[in-house]
């Protein structure tokens, strides 16, 4: 019996109500396969934690996650009560960067049985590597002055070996699906950082002949992932045009409510994150209503990182029998709550040799 030691950080809002039927559906899944089982730990690190205690997670926090073999998160945010950077930087950045996971994974497909807003969305299958560690999100800047002449300067920083280590996960990624990669880029109009990233991205090419390689500016690249979605493989992007492109990625499935999202360390030093690419809704949180799938979809992702690749195909095509049975919630066209899309998902689960 392998057994593994996850974190859960349900966080705020949503995370709340989607987080702890993801453990049911990851618990049901350990029953059906009968070989490996799931000890879960629950830090209640978030913005109430934070209005209690000024802080938003133990000041010892990230040496207590160190010990376990993955993070399961829900969201953070609570904007009415705590200001977001405040609570994003306390507590979701803080362990993406104290626990070096430097890479964001996050898929957006064609979901069968779901409505997507496109008239024609053919069969898209994307996965967007998001540079997780630097780039737009800096702490580089400040601001100075009152007044008049107030004035707040933010220095994006691109290193080469972060960048180096998104665009070569990106080119070895594209190698093993369809062999096309996209660089987002805006080196007409960021005139340092940007041509520094395509630079690398032509250099890191020399080592994928077989990997077809385009760039594109963020601005055309967000137009076509709307108009032409089915020709896109692997995207990569820096940390802020990632953050957009994937929500973007989230609607075009059907809602933001679907996509997943793995923080992935790379050195093997630190545990990996599994959370939705969605928030904390706080205009949905605490009417039963959230779409419970984005935060199923990572536990998925979390099996497969944790090498129980049946066990995560099972849950996989659980959430697609579920849509497919139109058993949904009220964002992608449906009726059902959180609670029974969870339990219909944890019905459809079946063993897999
Ligand atoms: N990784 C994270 O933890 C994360 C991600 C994004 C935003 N946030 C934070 O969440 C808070 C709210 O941010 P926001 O409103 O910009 O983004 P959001 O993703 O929370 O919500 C955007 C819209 O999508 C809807 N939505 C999101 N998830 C859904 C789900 N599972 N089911 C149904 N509908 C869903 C919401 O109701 C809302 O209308 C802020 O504090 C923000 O900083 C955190
Ligand atoms: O900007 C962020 O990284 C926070 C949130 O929007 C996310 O996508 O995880
Ligand atoms: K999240
Ligand atoms: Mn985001």
């Amino acid at each position: 019996m392998r057994n593994y030691k996850i974190a859960v950080i349900p966080g705020d809002g949503i995370g709340k109500e989607v987080v702890p039927v993801t453990m049911d559906v990851l618990n049901h899944a350990a029953e059906c396969f009968q070989d490996a089982a799931f000890t879960f730990t629950e830090f209640p690190w978030g913005c109430d934690y934070y209005l209690e205690h000024g802080k938003m997670m133990d000041d010892d926090g990230i040496e207590q996650l160190e010990e376990f073999d993955a993070i399961l998160l829900g969201a953070v945010g609570d904007p009415e009560r705590v200001p977001d950077h405040i609570s994003l930087w306390g507590l979701l950045i803080k362990i993406r960067r104290s626990m070096e996971q430097s890479l964001n994974i996050r898929p957006a497909k064609f979901f069968k049985g779901l409505a997507s807003p496109l008239a024609d969305p053919r069969d898209f299958d994307i996965m967007v590597v998001r540079e997780n560690s630097e780039g737009e999100y800096s702490e580089a800047g400040g601001r100075i002055h009152r007044g008049q002449d107030e004035l707040a300067i933010q220095n994006a920083v691109f290193t080469r070996k972060a960048s180096e280590r998104a665009i070569r996960y990106g080119y070895q990624l594209a190698g093993e699906r369809k062999g096309k990669l996209t660089s987002a880029t805006k080196s007409n109009g960021i005139v340092h950082s940007m041509p520094f990233w395509d630079e690398i991205f032509k250099e890191v090419s020399q080592e994928f002949p077989n990997v077809e390689a385009t760039q594109q500016h963020i601005d055309a690249l967000a137009a076509f992932m709307v108009s032409k979605p089915h020709e896109f493989d692997v995207i990569v992007a820096s940390n802020l045009f990632g953050d957009i492109l994937t929500d973007l990625g989230g609607a075009i499935m059907g809602s933001i409510g679907i996509a997943p999202a793995a923080n992935l360390n790379t050195n093997g030093d630190h545990p990996s994150m599994f959370e939705p690419v969605h928030g904390s809704a706080p205009d949905i949180y605490g009417q039963g209503i959230a779409n419970p799938l984005g935060q199923i979809w990572t536990a998925k992702m979390m099996l497969d990182h944790l090498g129980e690749f049946k066990m995560g195909e099972s849950i996989l095509d659980a959430i697609e029998s579920t849509t497919a049975a139109g058993i949904k919630t009220q964002d992608i066209g449906g009726d059902s709550s959180t609670v029974e899309v969870a339990r219909e998902v944890c019905d459809r689960i079946k063993f897999k040799e």
